[in-house]
């Protein structure tokens, strides 16, 4: 049987999960997670016409020709600062000292900053120096946005901007879905503990730290970090137990046909039902995703760098889900630096950093290896070699998906209840 695409892999993947119930959080709760409904604003920013600048309220038409050798001479008539309210309206001839947000008065059009204007000992009257045209230093109503017009779409991103304009609404709560609830189980009677002594045919656990913070880049609480022997009961007591306390299981390792490779075995066996299992990827090729219970489950590779590639490409958009959002990763076209032979049925993800050159982008790519994450500290993205070819040479084109800056929007099927 051939194996699974990717993108089929990917969709049947995200079957495995539903986006979790939306619950209003206090703003700074939802720092980091998305919007689980559009917002209107309800309320006009700014929310009157007010000053930009420190200065005086005037009518501009009383400014016209004035400058320093001839200064236009107005009656002070009030002190308006911001959150106050004018006193009355402003006549011809006058002027009202104003400060930085306050409100422009009934009368006023215009506003001269202090640099060019001087006030008389007394108080009583300024001179303004310059000519300010209408509207001069006057923030309107609704220059920013109108109430009742669109703020943010669902599946927008909660990050701090969000959060100040959502507070700059008087909201003091968000609609938006909760994290998961994560648990990593590290598998392999070769791990040892980092901090305890390690043989050179032993090898330290690195995946629990990797897989739980690739977790949490994706929104993730990670719950539960634990270890299991290449061992069927050890394993099925560990996903027994793990399983029904979070929203996903994320195993690493015995993923793939080896002796010991025991952890697909035993789910089947749990009655675990099976959304992937196998994809045409490279690295990442074992990866399963399943459902036991209520709980979704990623078999990833044990090779970090499997992991890594299979999580990003199935764990990671299986917790978004959870989140309400798919995610759309930007991609660019651009030329390889060197040749690269490949499996023509597998799609590859290469760890690429990219450079600009005479002739557009150019993709380098680090070693290829399942076993490497070294090459992922500072990446670009992936270069996508496509299947159906297995031969790529120096300067050919291809798509590099990258980390950066990706969009999110609503998953559609995301009811408002988790099921
Ligand atoms: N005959 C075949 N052999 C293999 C196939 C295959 O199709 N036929 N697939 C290969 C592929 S592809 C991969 S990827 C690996 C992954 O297999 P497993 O998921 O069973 O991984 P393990 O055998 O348990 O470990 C692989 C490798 O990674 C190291 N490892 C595992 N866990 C950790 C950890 N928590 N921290 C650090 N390092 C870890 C482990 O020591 C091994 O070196 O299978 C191929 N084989
Ligand atoms: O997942 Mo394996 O990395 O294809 O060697």
């Amino acid at each position: 049987m051939p194996l699974t695409s990717l993108s089929a892999a990917r969709q049947a993947a995200l079957e495995a999960i539903a986006p979790a119930a939306p619950e209003p959080v206090p703003l700074l709760d939802a720092h980091g997670r998305f919007l689980a409904t559009d917002v209107r604003a309800s309320r006009s920013l700014p929310g009157c016409d007010n000053s930009a600048m420190d200065g005086w309220a005037v009518r501009a038409e009383e400014t016209r020709g004035a400058n320093r050798d001839s200064p236009t001479r107005l009656r002070v008539i009030d002190t308006i600062y911001a959150g106050a309210l004018p006193a009355r309206a402003l006549q011809p001839g006058e002027a009202a000292r104003i400060f930085t947000g306050a409100p422009i008065p009934s009368g006023a059009d215009a506003v001269v900053r202090q640099e060019a204007a001087r006030a008389s000992d007394d108080g009583l009257t300024v001179d303004l120096f310059i000519t300010v045209p209408p509207g001069h230093d006057i923030r309107r109503t609704g220059e920013e946005v109108r109430a009742g017009a669109p703020l943010f779409r669902e599946g927008q991103c909660v990050n701090a901007s969000v959060l100040g304009v959502l507070a700059s609404q008087g909201e003091t709560t968000v609609r938006v879905r909760p994290a998961p609830r994560v648990a990593v189980l590290a598998t392999g009677d070769e791990l040892v503990r980092p901090g305890e002594p390690a043989l050179a045919h032993q090898v330290y656990e690195s995946n629990l730290v990797l897989v739980a913070a690739l977790a949490r880049e994706a929104g993730a609480h990670v719950l539960h970090m634990s270890r299991a022997r290449d061992d069927e009961d050890a394993l099925r007591e560990a996903l027994t137990e793990l399983a029904p306390r979070v929203d996903v299981l994320i195993t690493t390792g015995g993923a793939s046909v080896g002796d010991k490779d025991h952890v697909k075995r035993v789910l089947t066996a749990l009655g675990a039902r099976f959304f992937v299992d196998g994809v045409a990827l490279k690295p990442g090729k074992p990866v399963a995703v399943a459902r036991l219970g209520d709980t979704a489950i990623v078999v990833l590779p044990g090779n970090p760098g499997a992991a890594t590639v299979a999580f990003d490409q199935l764990a990671r958009p299986l917790l978004l889900k959870h989140q309400g959002v798919l995610e759309t990763r930007r991609r660019v076209r651009a030329r390889l630096s060197e040749p690269r032979h490949k499996q023509a049925g597998l799609t590859y993800l290469i760890t690429a950093t990219l450079e600009h050159g005479d002739e557009g982008l150019r993709a380098w790519l680090r070693p290829q290896g399942a076993g490497q994450i070294l090459q992922n500290v500072q990446a670009d993205g992936w270069a996508v070699l496509p299947p159906g070819r297995a031969d790529f040479n120096e300067n050919d084109l291809v798509e590099v998906e990258l980390f950066d800056r990706p969009h999110h929007h609503a998953a559609d099927s995301a009811p408002d209840t988790a099921p």
